[in-house]
């Protein structure tokens, strides 16, 4: 059975969780992992000189314990079961694609090597405050928080990522759900549906 790892990555409030959750719901075979489960204890993030605590940013996440999360995944797809004398390669039952949903996901390497296909849904800064001012985080985000930090480090992870990482499929975020589920749901079939890939052998 082939195994897929896609990437729903975006801006903050771009609308992932809303994607992921309609991919994850027409898609028996998967299974969905949020990066937001892997923040560090709220005292463990640092304060920034701009005096926010820095949530946005790759440090604030425990990212070691998402890789063997996902390792581990990688890992169960693919075990060898030895049963009476002969090993038998299992047909793992378990879902064999395995959603990622999260705002910092091709900006750290051993994460971004993982993927077979990468979304990022960008929305323009207006947009942006106004579906993030309605919304209550914990901890909630303080007075100036969205203009003195959310945004600019959205910027500056955006541009790093923009430098790195080529083949990403960029979505507009102000199109509807449906639209960019149906969008994505497409692809994702289409790249189920193709022959497996050719195993690398010297
Ligand atoms: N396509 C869309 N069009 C308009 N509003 C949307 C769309 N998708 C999601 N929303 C709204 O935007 C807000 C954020 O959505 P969602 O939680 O899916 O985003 P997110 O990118 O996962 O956010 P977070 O930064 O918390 O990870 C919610 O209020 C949701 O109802
Ligand atoms: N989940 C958390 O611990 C947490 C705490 C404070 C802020 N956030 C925000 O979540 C967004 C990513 O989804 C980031 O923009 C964080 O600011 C998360």
């Amino acid at each position: 059975m082939e195994k897929l790892i896609v990437g729903i990555g975006g801006v903050t409030n771009g609308g992932k969780t809303t994607l992921a959750c309609k991919l994850k719901k027409a898609l028996p075979n998967s299974i969905l992992l949020c990066q937001d489960t892997f923040f560090k204890p709220v005292n463990e993030v640092e304060v920034g000189e701009d005096g926010f605590q820095q949530f946005d940013v790759i440090t604030a996440l425990d990212m070691e314990a998402m890789m063997n999360t996902v390792y581990a995944w990688m890992e169960n797809m693919t075990t060898v079961h030895i049963e009476q004398k002969a090993p038998i390669l299992s047909e793992n039952k378990g879902p064999n694609i395995l959603l990622v949903e999260g705002f910092l996901l091709y900006n750290y390497k051993p994460l971004n090597d993982v993927f077979n296909q990468r979304y990022y849904l960008s929305i323009p800064y207006e947009e942006c405050k106004r579906r993030r001012c309605s919304r209550v985080y914990d901890p909630p985000d303080p007075p100036g928080n969205f203009d003195g930090h959310v945004w600019p480090m959205y910027l500056r992870n955006r541009k790093e990522m923009e430098k790195k990482v080529a083949d990403i499929i960029y979505l507009d975020g102000t199109n509807s759900p449906d639209e960019l589920f149906a969008q994505v749901y497409e692809d994702i079939l289409r790249e189920v549906q193709k022959p497996p890939r050719q195993l690398l052998t010297n």
